[in-house]
């Protein structure tokens, strides 16, 4: 729970952010006093009509203002508009601030990301209160930092301005345009923008003054000093705990304050405006056109798309509209009957934002959770990893390749759980912001929840739980006889006895007897006395492999005689005896097509015999963090074509229940095998998973795919691309070899070509077509003179003999595209422009 923040003059309370989760955006809409121009025209008009009728609008309460003229007009437009607040003309800024916008402001001290904008037509005064909100505000956040004792602040400010859709620094007076990036965390963030690290609060009034100066202000008829551009003033506010005695320990807090005064929208015909103005006026309107329609597309809710990226606007403040921070909107209005049509305009946006609520964040809170139990599950399969090593025939690669895949490994745990970390610090601070109860949101299932704590991935309890089962799948190794228990068969065996950080009762079935059949059995047993993943990068530093044939002849072994054998030990069955397992699957490797079919991703799982509650929940504690898919095949596949009772859906409803709806069927529905989809996806899956280790994948990559491991069928069509794009890529080495033969033949002719000519005929040559005369730039060129013609060895020749023939003949009166018989254009700028106009002639 967020501390609260209080002060004397205000109070930031856990009740604001406990409702921020349904949270609104803070509407208010000011109306100013009718200006000079506005009132004489009124008297003018006044002399005709009434001088009332020059103000159009009356606040007849706090949040309620009507359209008092005009009856013909009543009828299309509705007559009185609600917002959270209205103020009337004779309201200062300082009320605008004190009743909402202040609370909101100030929400950033409790560290919650906050913006507050000024939307209207132009000379409706938005710089008017939007400064005042700003200084009121400041200067409140300074009140509260000085009056802490007991926490350190540090306050940086940046300010942008988007001009003409460009976006510039305005603490930075080169005004270079910026470019927006998308950061994952972050969201979209502004490069290579100042960041002033503030002394005091002088100091930032001094560089608000240096912005509002280097602001792009123009004269239009409707405002002597027009904004032109849409500001952005950020306030970031970072406050940790003092370290002293007793102090609680420094929980740190950071957020930022946008201040944002859009530029006003117009119309040409008011303003007048011409040249420049005119142009500016047209990117401001279509700008705010932008920020419209997202806001109209908000406040629908839904899902629908949301066009964020259609202006810089838009992309820039897109986390204070749909995302992670509370905001306020002060629309600003003239009352003056002229302005009519715009202070229509600027309520019906204001009536719009009244509806975007943040619902957005929970979005993004599933989103984020979601990345969070993918990285899991990505982390307990690598820790499974860890162990079952597929092994190769030969014994000797044995060893390398352990390590390599050790090494590997550990890189790819360690960058994942660099993104756990991240996203579940992300999902934190946003459960914290929306109020969400994270018991509440849908993907939580406690019972696959996966505690492996940063920093320990390969080493804790939680791989140790999911290693267990995936133990089935075994090394295939021999060892050192000084360093092994002797098997009653006297063969060598190392066995997993793990001591460190399990649980004495995990220890037993940590104890498991592998084997490996080369055309003989052998049988190895395998004793860890550190379950570690640092002890077995040990062991295999120091395990001599030997293999040792035996009869495959035990009673509890499965094994074929040219594939993998895996066996379980008897403290392995007693365990599983122990939690009324029906069945050990020993996976694929009992299959006959050879070591192949024993690849790492085949975890192996057990279902339980009993349906009882207790035994369900062992089993969920055991397979926490086993991908979700993985059941085996056959035995579903069994379950579910069986006529029996056997309710698969019971099975099944452990591990993902949206999956359990898709793919079991109601009550004696009959499944055709074919439209078993579960059955097919999990294939496909497998085959990804497998694909991408053959590939290389990086593990970025893998990551977007886990969305798609979720077993949607509307998913397949994304499956089978993957599936293809692996498949080729892993025929793309040889491709690559054979690429680069042809390129160093290419390169090898186009050397033996250089040395046929003196020098003063390449010169010449070179010369004529702009080829540099730089040695090395030389060869690329002419080398890809030979590309352009030739697409395989044979070729080359052939080609080689045409461009010797071009350059010896320099007195040749023929284009390029005539000798050569089709139109290459090489990338020399000046040959490609000379080619095109047809100036190039080799007389
Ligand atoms: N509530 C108010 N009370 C008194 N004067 C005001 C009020 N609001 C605006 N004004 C005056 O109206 C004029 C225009 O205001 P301002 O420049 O803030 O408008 P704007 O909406 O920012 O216009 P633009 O979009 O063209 O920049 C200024 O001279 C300002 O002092």
């Amino acid at each position: 729970m967020m501390e609260s923040i209080s002060g004397d003059e205000f109070e930031i309370s856990n009740e604001q952010e406990s409702t921020a989760q349904d949270e609104k955006i803070f509407v208010a809409v000011r109306v100013r006093p009718l200006n000079g121009k506005e009132i004489a025209k009124g008297l003018i008009m006044g002399k005709l009509h009434s001088f009332s009728d020059t103000s159009d609008w009356e606040c007849v309460n706090t949040t309620t203002i009507v359209f008092k003229n005009n009856p013909s007009e009543r009828s299309t437009y509705p007559s009185a508009y609600t917002f959270d607040r209205v103020y009337g003309c004779d309201s200062s800024t300082k009320q605008v601030y004190e009743e909402g916008v202040k609370g909101i402001a100030l929400s950033v001290l409790n560290g919650i990301n906050s913006s507050i904008f000024a939307y209207g037509q132009t000379s409706s005064g938005k710089t008017y209160t939007m400064s005042g909100i700003t200084d009121y505000a400041i200067a409140d956040i300074y009140d509260y930092i000085s009056r802490q004792i007991d926490r350190e602040f540090t306050l940086k400010f940046s300010a942008i301005e988007i001009y003409n859709e460009c976006v510039r620094d305005l603490l930075s007076h080169d005004g270079a345009q910026l470019r927006l990036l998308d950061d994952p965390e972050k969201g979209i963030v502004v490069e290579k923008l100042t960041e002033a690290n503030l002394r005091d609060c002088n100091h930032l009034k001094e560089l608000i003054s240096v912005c509002e100066a280097e602001r792009q202000i123009g004269e239009t008829k409707l405002n002597e000093m027009s904004s032109r551009s849409h500001q952005i003033l950020r306030l970031m506010v970072e406050s940790s705990a003092c370290e002293y005695e007793g102090s609680d320990s420094g929980r740190t807090l950071a957020a930022s304050v946008n201040f944002v005064d859009l530029a006003g929208s117009e119309r040409a015909s008011q303003t007048l405006a011409a040249g420049t103005r005119l142009k500016e006026g047209s990117h401001i309107n279509r700008s705010l056109l932008t920020l419209g329609t997202v806001i109209r597309k908000l406040s629908k809710g839904g899902y629908s798309h949301i066009p964020y990226r259609n202006s810089k606007l838009t992309r820039i403040l897109q986390n204070s509209l749909g995302g992670n921070a509370r905001t306020a909107i002060v629309c600003t209005m003239s009352p003056a009957h002229s302005h009519v049509e715009q202070s229509r305009n600027t309520l019906l946006f204001a009536s719009c934002a009244k509806d975007v609520s943040t619902n957005a964040q929970v979005n993004l809170v599933i989103s984020d959770k979601a990345l969070v139990k993918q990285l899991q599950q990505e982390l307990a399969r690598l820790a499974n990893e860890l162990k079952t090593f597929h092994v190769s025939n030969d014994s000797t690669s044995l060893i390398k390749q352990m390590k390599l895949k050790l090494e590997k490994m550990e890189k790819e745990i360690e960058e994942l759980t660099q993104q756990r970390d991240l996203a579940e610090s992300r999902l934190d601070h946003l459960i914290r912001v929306t109020g969400t109860d994270p018991n509440s949101l849908p993907w939580v299932d406690p019972s696959q929840e996966i505690t492996i704590s940063p920093g320990d991935s390969y080493n804790d309890q939680s791989i140790e739980k999911t290693s267990r089962i995936a133990n089935n799948n075994i090394i295939k190794v021999s060892e050192d006889s000084s360093n092994d228990n002797r098997n009653i068969d006297g063969t060598s065996s190392i066995g997993y006895n793990s001591t460190s950080n399990s649980e004495n009762s995990h220890k037993e079935d940590q104890n498991i007897e592998k084997k490996l059949c080369i055309g003989k059995s052998i049988t190895i047993k395998e004793t860890r006395v550190d379950d570690s993943y640092e002890s077995l990068k040990e062991n295999t530093k120091d395990i001599q492999i030997m293999v040792e044939q035996s009869p495959c002849s035990s009673d509890s072994e499965i094994s074929d005689s040219e594939g993998i054998c895996l066996t379980r030990s008897k403290s392995c069955n007693e365990f599983t005896m122990n939690a009324s397992y029906e069945k050990e699957i020993i996976a694929e490797s009992t299959d006959n097509n050879g070591p192949e079919t024993g690849n790492q991703d085949d975890y192996i799982q057990t279902i339980p015999k009993s349906k009882s509650e207790a035994d369900v929940k062992t089993i969920d504690q055991q397979n926490s963090g086993i991908p979700v898919m993985d059941l085996d095949e056959k035995e579903l596949e069994q379950k579910i074509n069986s006529s029996d009772e056997v309710d698969v859906s019971d099975e099944l409803s452990r591990f993902d229940p949206e999956l359990v709806k898709k793919t079991v069927p109601k009550a004696n529905e009959f499944i055709e095998p074919e439209e078993n989809w579960f059955m097919a996806f999990e294939k496909q899956r497998r085959e990804i998973i497998k694909l991408w280790h053959e590939c290389n994948t990086p593990l970025i990559h893998r990551t977007y795919f886990f969305l798609l491991f979720k077993g949607d069928k509307s998913d397949s069509v994304y499956m089978e691309v993957e599936l293809r794009r692996l498949s080729f890529l892993k025929n793309a080495p040889s491709r690559v070899t054979s690429a680069r033969a042809l390129n160093r033949e290419r390169i090898m002719l186009s050397k033996k070509l250089l040395k046929k000519f003196s020098s003063t005929q390449r010169e010449i040559l070179f010369r004529k077509w702009g080829i540099p005369l730089d040695s090395r730039q030389r060869r690329v060129q002419l080398s890809r003179l030979v590309w352009t013609k030739t697409n395989d060895i044979d070729h080359i020749k052939e080609s080689a003999e045409i461009v010797a023939k071009l350059v010896g003949m320099v007195e040749l009166n023929q284009t390029p595209k005539e000798l050569f018989g089709l139109s290459f254009l090489p990338k020399t700028d000046h040959f490609k422009t000379s080619f095109c106009r047809g100036t190039i002639s080799f007389t």
